[in-house]
């Protein structure tokens, strides 16, 4: 089932949570609504599931309106971050509801409730669980049943929001593997709500990048990654360095590092920032091309896979933060307050709002 939105906007009282937001998701995709908190993706997840109406615009699925429907009539599935279960239900109990509740003319007969509730529990690798409760479940397993008990009714889509918020990182890390095979098993649109980059990135198919009820950009984690569309995105997506300087002739210029770049002459002497990812700063302990600025290490940070290494550049006094590997690491044996050459590689510049790489 495919999901469009068309301009989508939605305000409480005075307060906008979403302006004029259009996105299309295709059949069968695992797409990650990823922003800061407060950016709207709660309310975005809301209104497609029809718990939330818009004040303007469209929701459609499988090219049909469903803007006037009710949440019942939408046939989603939701799991939210504090799993809901019945306390005084058992697991089985809890996933076999929904079945049990529909009205008597399309309800399934006993044995074969309990045949799909069973075939849900091998789904998300739970039988041999059937009788416990969900106080003697783990959060993993309690947010597993969440995910069996919305798939029971067999919803259209599924809609989870922070599903994973709740748990320890690796448990965390254990689930996001697990949802994804589980989604390429089912081959269901799945929607879901994250404020972290990593399980963005790692997990979906497509990331839409939200900010202030905005939709940002759009695109594959390698898209939004390796060319985020406007600052925001690149600063919200990974580590990054910032630098303020002039774009003139041609060049830009941060501190006293000259960057070609392709910008038209007539605006000329125009503010420029440069921004670079630390895996993109290398250091040295000779200059490697005449953009190559001195710099002095404050603080050496072994992060286990890479070491972090903060620094001062001479020119300009700003902190930068570059990544070496541990390899380059034990090569130039840094000390704190050794003067080291830092050299920018892949610098994205932003002139006037627009994207121009360098
Ligand atoms: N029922 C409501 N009444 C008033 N304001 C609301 C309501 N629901 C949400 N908001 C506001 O709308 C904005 C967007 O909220 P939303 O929950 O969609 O953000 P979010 O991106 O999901 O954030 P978080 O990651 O913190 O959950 C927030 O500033 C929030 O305070």
């Amino acid at each position: 089932m495919s999901i469009e939105i068309k301009g989508i906007s939605k305000s409480y009282g005075t307060f906008q949570a979403l302006r004029d937001v259009e996105l299309e998701i295709p059949t069968g995709e695992l797409v990650a609504l990823l922003g800061p908190s407060g950016s709207g993706k709660t309310t975005l997840l809301r209104l497609i599931a029809g718990l939330e109406g818009a004040d303007q615009g469209q929701v459609f699925f499988n090219g049909e309106d469903n803007t006037d429907r009710d949440v019942r009539e939408r046939g989603v599935g939701f799991v939210f971050q504090h799993y809901a279960l019945f306390r005084h239900m058992n697991i089985f109990e809890n996933i076999a509801f929904g079945l049990k509740v529909r009205p008597r003319k399309v309800r399934l007969g006993k044995a074969e409730i309990r045949e799909k509730v069973s075939a849900l529990l091998r789904l998300v690798q739970l039988d041999g669980l059937a009788h416990r409760y969900p106080s003697q479940l783990s959060g993993g397993q309690r947010q597993r049943v969440a995910l069996a008990r919305a798939l029971a009714v067999e919803p259209k889509f599924l809609l989870l929001d922070e599903p994973f918020g709740a748990l320890d990182a690796k448990v965390r890390q254990e689930l996001r593997r697990w949802l994804r095979r589980l989604h390429e098993k089912l081959g269901l649109t799945i929607v879901f709500v994250t404020h972290d980059q990593e399980e963005a990135l790692e997990l979906a198919d497509r990331v839409v990048v939200m900010n202030e009820g905005r939709v940002e950009q759009v695109g594959s984690p390698q898209e939004v990654y390796s060319n985020p569309a406007n600052p925001f995105v690149y600063s919200f997506l990974g580590r990054v360095n910032f630098f303020r300087g002039r774009v003139d002739n041609g060049k830009v210029k941060l501190g006293e590092a000259e960057f070609d770049v392709d910008w038209a002459a007539e605006t000329n002497n125009q503010p420029a920032v440069g921004y670079v990812r630390p895996h993109d700063v290398e250091v040295s302990r000779s200059p490697k091309n005449p953009r190559s600025v001195l710099s002095e290490l404050c603080y050496i940070y072994d992060l286990g896979s890479v070491i972090r290494l903060e620094l001062r550049r001479k020119d300009t006094g700003e902190i930068l933060e570059a990544e070496v590997s541990r390899h380059r690491f034990a090569e130039l044996a840094p000390r704190p307050a050794d003067t080291l050459y830092v050299t920018l590689q892949h610098v994205a510049f932003y002139i006037n709002g627009q994207l121009i790489r360098g």
